[in-house]
């Protein structure tokens, strides 16, 4: 049943899906209708306070909850990954951190592609451009908040400030680590971010209220008549025409999906493009479903292959989650919030009545490290040295048997080696919680007050994939992330949790330090640490690459304009097509993605 005709169907309205959708209304003679598999979420209390998202069943109805195969690295666990299933897609359950990776990464970008306009100078004015940038306040600026103006947008969609609250590990965190050797960040979205700060949040700072895509994209333009959202849609495929255009590649001109309690199929159709924005694992699930990707594999899930393009779903990455908690002697933290309802459900009402206490805090104060924050120029030499002579081989191994990819895979590789020598590659993140976050849950370890650093890895070498097993659309796919495939992935991560545990013991954040519980006094070694963290290390949730913008000699899927190789008129605008992990959380990425994508939809109009 064909229930209309639209300029463009966007598949998924997560991040990256509204922005696109968002922007082309503007033009009130473009239609556009978006699919999205989850519902609007956006007036739900645990969406809109900042303190509430991951407390409870909300997030779990919101949320795909994606799992791995097996990780072979990681003492052959299966992992689970979060990823939004709403309107806004991941916004709505994220943690609104909101900082940008290194210049340096986004000009390695431009330099895989050839391509000057994927650089970190010319997508700037896309990252400001998503942005409403609020400038903190004096109660901010004393807690520690430092910005750079020129960095900010003061005129785009997504709110973007900082909380009313910070809790008392927070300037004592950043000193100890500012004595171990980091810098005070400037701001951290400044391209430069290899230093400790208070990072911008996706916030609205007039209501604290968090800022989804939904928020920022959707909501105030609702009214619009030529933006058609459909939620409670699952995309099953995209319909192609019998004929090819002239040159051969495949054109697009309809959308099949499926209503969530419904087994009957529905389509709309599309008079220009469709706009893939189902996330790095919905992504590529939409194109192998629609008979694009590695033939071998898609007729292996009963699916008729249309268009040979075997990259699709390969490169896949994720940032890998790490936690090193000790005990400490202030009350303060968040974990009261769990142990003492009566006193959480007071800090809710306070929410309520005033916007401040600790629900109205972002979660995070973060140190991005380099290289020479957790290993020693030796150990830099030597870890860069070995990642040298076995480039090939891992690039080999990581490829699946592609040997475009391998090329591609090598040319990451050989970029971020270049730029871990230089100091410039930022493995890992850290980032200070207040209060127990680690692997062990309430019941099982001590009913104490804790400090935390969360210690992700952030510049990934290993890739893995996703695919489909079944032509089935309500079938997860098979998700490898191949964590830890990579002896410097080991390092770093290992590198990262003995930094954190120095830091928590460092003056002044040793004043409330009172003894380590995890990876605990038994575990010295950089071998017992590694050993504890093949059993507990999970998925930051950043999942990326697996629609790779590379060229197509190098086993990229999409071109530098975002189209699918071999296609004439779809483009995929999402996290997929970052063509390796950037050292960052991924959000604003997106947008600026989204931003971008618009901008040369509508410049290819003109
Ligand atoms: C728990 C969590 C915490 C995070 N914390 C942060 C953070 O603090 N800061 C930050 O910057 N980033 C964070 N991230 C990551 C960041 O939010 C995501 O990387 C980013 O939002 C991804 O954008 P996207 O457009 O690629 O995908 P998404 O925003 O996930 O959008 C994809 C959309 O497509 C929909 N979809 C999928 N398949 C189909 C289908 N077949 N048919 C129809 N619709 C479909 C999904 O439901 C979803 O709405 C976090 C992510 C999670 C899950």
């Amino acid at each position: 049943q064909t229930v209309s005709v639209y300029d463009y169907v966007v598949v998924g309205g997560g991040t990256g899906g509204l922005t696109v959708a968002s922007r082309l209304t503007e033009n009130p003679n473009i239609t556009v209708a978006v699919l999205e598999a989850g519902f609007n979420a956006e007036g739900l209390q645990e969406v809109f306070i900042p303190g509430l998202i991951a407390s409870g069943q909300a997030f779990k109805s919101l949320d795909w909850s994606y799992m791995t195969v097996p990780q072979t690295n990681l003492n052959g666990r299966t992992v689970k990954m979060n990823a939004g299933k709403a309107l806004g897609g991941s916004t709505v359950i994220n943690s609104m951190i909101f900082p940008r990776a290194a210049a340096q990464q986004y000009d390695a970008w431009g330099q895989l592609n050839n391509d000057s306009t994927w650089t970190w100078s010319a997508l700037l004015p896309f990252f400001k451009r998503s942005e409403l940038f609020t400038p903190p306040n004096a109660f901010q600026t004393s807690n520690g908040v430092r910005y750079l103006p020129d960095v900010h947008g003061d005129a785009g969609r997504v709110k973007v400030g900082f909380p009313n609250y910070f809790f008392e590990q927070s300037e004592l965190w950043m000193r100890a680590a500012e004595g171990l050797g980091f810098a005070s960040s400037p701001d951290l979205a400044n391209g430069d971010p290899n230093a400790i700060g208070i990072p911008p949040n996706s916030i609205d700072s007039a209501n604290n209220t968090r800022c989804s895509a939904a928020c920022a994209y959707y909501t105030p333009f609702a009214g619009r008549t030529n933006l058609v959202v459909i939620t409670n849609a699952t995309v099953s495929r995209i319909l192609w025409t019998n004929s090819t255009a002239g040159d051969g590649q495949l054109v697009a001109n309809g959308v099949e999906f499926i209503l969530t309690g419904s087994n009957q199929t529905q389509t709309v159709s599309v008079s220009k493009e469709v706009i893939v924005s189902a996330g790095a694992v919905g992504s590529p699930k939409v194109l192998e479903l629609s008979g694009v990707g590695n033939s071998t594999i898609l007729q292996a899930a009963g699916v008729t292959p249309v268009l040979d393009l075997p990259s699709v779903g390969e490169n896949f990455v994720d940032h890998v989650h790490s936690w090193a908690n000790s005990f400490t002697n202030i009350s303060g933290t968040k974990d009261i919030l769990g142990a003492n309802p009566a006193f959480a459900a007071q800090q809710l009402a306070q929410w309520y009545a005033n916007r401040t206490g600790m629900y109205a805090a972002a979660p995070r104060s973060l140190g991005i490290a380099a290289p020479s924050n957790v290993f020693t120029s030796d150990q830099m030499q030597t870890l860069a040295s070995q990642a040298e002579a076995n480039l090939t081989l891992f690039a080999t191994e990581f490829s699946n048997g592609n040997p475009a990819l391998a090329q591609g895979i090598a040319a990451q590789h050989t970029i971020a080696l270049s730029l871990f020598k230089q100091n410039k590659q930022l493995p890992l993140e850290l980032n200070a919680e207040p209060g127990y976050s680690g692997p062990t849950s309430a019941s099982a370890r001590p009913q104490r007050n804790y400090t935390a650093i969360n210690s992700v890895l952030y510049s990934p070498l290993s890739r893995g994939r996703t695919h489909i097993i079944s032509a089935n659309p309500l079938t997860p796919p098979a998700l490898d992330p191949a964590y830890w495939s990579h002896p410097l992935d080991v390092a770093s991560q290992v590198a990262g949790i003995q930094l954190a545990r120095r830091i928590l013991a460092a003056p002044p954040l040793d004043s409330i330090y009172t003894g380590e519980f995890e990876p605990g006094p038994d575990r010295v070694s950089d071998a017992d640490v590694e050993a504890w963290l093949r059993g507990v290390v999970g998925s930051d949730n950043h999942q990326s690459s697996s629609l790779a913008m590379m060229p197509r000699e190098l086993g990229g899927v999409v071109d530098t304009k975002l189209v699918v190789y071999g296609t004439r008129n779809v483009r995929v605008v999402d996290a997929s097509i970052i063509p390796f992990p950037v050292s960052s959380h991924l959000s604003s990425t997106v947008y600026m993605i989204g931003e971008r994508a618009a901008d040369i939809i509508q410049g290819g109009q003109a």
